[in-house]
């Protein structure tokens, strides 16, 4: 039966297991609350496998990640599975760069505070840290990253299209949504992994500093 799908069955296992390790670790720290989150690797040039819609992300088994391709399209057809509500969001990511391997989407209590609390300026600098050095292509400290806040829509072709046009202004590794949380991608699970965790520090410093400020 494998040998029939327009994909490789192995590459896709490999992919989803990732997906199950990494996400339940994300789980235990408190950042996929409810059903919240979505999770997406690439298995190949067409095909991504990526979390079902709707269900608790910290006790995902493989038959609850999908298969679908860049344009968002399931590949197997089963009326049970819908792809995450969020998934153009991360095809827009997989179709703009060759290279992007995998997509974190994450709702964590400092992630969605931080979102709010910048929204009407519209991003967050992270200026002045050694962490910096985390994302790639960035090897100093001495250096700055304006982390963008979009709006919180539930219209996905709006908000990927925004998206876009922010990374047409330059580049960048993840973006906040206001009220909602955190997206962060890389070029393999373990540096879009580094990114997610790098947002989040750094995000958690500087809330923390308003409230020395205050
Ligand atoms: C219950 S959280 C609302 C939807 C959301 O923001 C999310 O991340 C999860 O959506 P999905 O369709 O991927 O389960
Ligand atoms: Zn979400």
């Amino acid at each position: 039966m494998t040998d029939q799908l327009p994909y490789d069955y192995k590459r896709f296992s490999h992919s989803a297991g990732e997906i199950i390790v990494n996400v339940r670790e994300l789980s235990d720290l408190g950042w996929t609350p409810a059903t919240s989150s979505n999770f997406s690797e690439r298995i190949d040039a067409n095909h991504i496998a990526i979390t079902v819609s709707g269900r608790n992300k910290g006790r995902l088994t493989e038959n609850e990640i999908m298969v679908i391709d860049l344009d968002g399209n399931p590949v197997e057809t089963d009326a049970d599975k819908k792809s995450s509500a969020e998934t153009l969001l991360h095809t827009m990511l997989y179709r703009r760069f060759d290279d992007v391997q995998c997509v974190l989407h994450t709702h964590s209590v400092n992630q969605t505070v931080a979102s709010r609390f910048f929204a009407a300026q519209g991003y967050v600098r992270l200026e002045g840290y050694e962490l910096l050095k985390a994302f790639a292509g960035q090897a100093t400290h001495e250096t700055m990253i304006d982390v963008p806040v979009f709006p919180n829509t539930q219209d996905m072709t709006s908000l990927a299209a925004q998206v876009n046009a922010q990374l047409d202004k330059g580049p960048m590794w993840g973006y906040l949504i206001d009220g909602h949380g955190l997206y962060a991608w890389g070029r393999s699970m373990n540096e879009a992994r580094r990114h997610l965790e790098a947002f989040e520090t750094l995000l958690t410093c500087e809330l923390e500093m308003r409230k020395l400020q205050k």
